[in-house]
């Protein structure tokens, strides 16, 4: 089947996995990845990413559901699907007594139309390790080994499982371009990652699982957006939360409390933050520790897990506002 830019290349309908013992870790998700897209799998520890990208790389026969990649069944038309991928797996598992170049002309020989080591360690910024052992590189320089080894084979699809985990700031901000200039050159792109920064700089489209379920997915931007603003503040000694104005009329569609700081939540982040401080400046009041914060990606992730914890407060962390103190407050929720 060709598939021309525009078309899926990563095709996933209502996509389950059982293991033994019956534990569900892939309960039924959906999402597609364009040609030349970056697509990320973000989640909670047990989330279910590692499942699902095993599925995508037909590691396994799904429990139900489907799974298409380059439009074959990667379980059932591996031989179609392989050698048209590349696999950064979380752990490598090399021989450590290899070099770096030995390894990658290993790893080479057994890939169809690999291409040569030489270029794939420069990409990777390992050109100058080739003669170093492999158990004596760094946990970074592992991973960028890793990652030289899925590129071998100059994949259409590229899975990566984590790939900048034990990476320094700049190893990382090196990855990311790299991955940036392989998805510019048309590589379709699936990784997973625990770095909200990773997935908001990098993804051009990304899902955040929770418990096998996708709980919130679209473009960085998109998933951000439908999060509310937070305003936190703590209020001179004396002060109670009830001497706050109404907070609804405000723009706050949630609050709480964490220790001595409040949280207000607001859509309207503006209006919100001019009135509360144009009430501040009214009553002389100053507002301690003041964080005035739109709402990130780092937000909507951590609102899911704490959603997941079966904390149902309002938005945000904490407790609510105490109810008994805080008379006015309550009409905000
Ligand atoms: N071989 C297995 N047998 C039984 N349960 C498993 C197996 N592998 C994973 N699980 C369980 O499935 C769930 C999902 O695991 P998975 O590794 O996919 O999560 P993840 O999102 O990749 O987590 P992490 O971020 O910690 O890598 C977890 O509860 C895990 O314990």
């Amino acid at each position: 089947m060709d598939i021309s830019k525009g078309e899926q290349v990563i095709e996933v309908t209502d996509l389950r996995r059982v293991y033994k013992g019956g534990y569900e870790a892939v309960r039924g998700i959906s999402f597609s990845v364009g040609r030349g897209e970056i697509f990320a799998l973000l989640g909670t520890n047990g989330a279910g990413k590692t499942s699902t990208v095993e599925l995508l790389e037909g590691m396994d026969r799904p429990a139900g559901g489907r799974v298409r990649v380059l439009g074959h069944d990667p379980y059932g038309e591996r031989a179609a699907v392989r050698p048209r991928t590349g696999v950064m797996l979380q752990e490598g598992g090399f021989p450590s007594g290899l070099t770096v170049a030995e390894t990658a002309r290993m790893w080479a020989g057994c890939t169809s139309g690999a291409r040569p080591e030489a270029e794939v360690l420069e990409l990777v910024g390992l050109r100058r390790r080739a003669d170093v052992k492999v158990k004596q590189l760094s946990g970074g320089e592992r991973r960028r080994l890793d990652l030289a080894l899925a590129l071998l084979g100059d994949p259409e699809v590229l899975f990566l499982d984590e790939p900048t985990t034990g990476l320094d700031a700049e190893g990382r901000r090196e990855t990311w371009e790299l991955v940036r200039a392989l998805r510019d050159q048309g590589t379709t792109v699936l990784l997973t990652t625990h770095y909200l920064e990773e997935a908001e700089d990098l993804a051009d489209r990304l899902a955040i699982l929770h418990e096998g379920r996708i709980a919130a997915s679209g473009t960085p931007a998109e998933v951000t957006a439908a999060r509310p603003s937070r305003i936190s503040f703590e209020l001179p000694a004396g002060h109670l939360p009830a001497d706050l104005p109404p907070l609804a009329p405000m723009g706050v569609v949630g609050h709480g409390t964490e220790g001595s700081l409040l949280r207000l939540h607001t859509r309207e982040l503006q209006r919100t933050a001019t009135e509360l401080l144009a009430w501040a400046a009214a009553e002389g009041l100053e507002l301690r520790r003041l964080d005035v914060r739109s709402a990130s990606l780092e937000e909507a992730f951590l609102d899911i897990a704490r959603e997941a914890g079966g904390r149902q407060e309002t938005p945000g962390t904490g407790q609510a506002i105490d109810q008994g103190t805080a008379r006015r407050t309550e009409k905000a929720s």
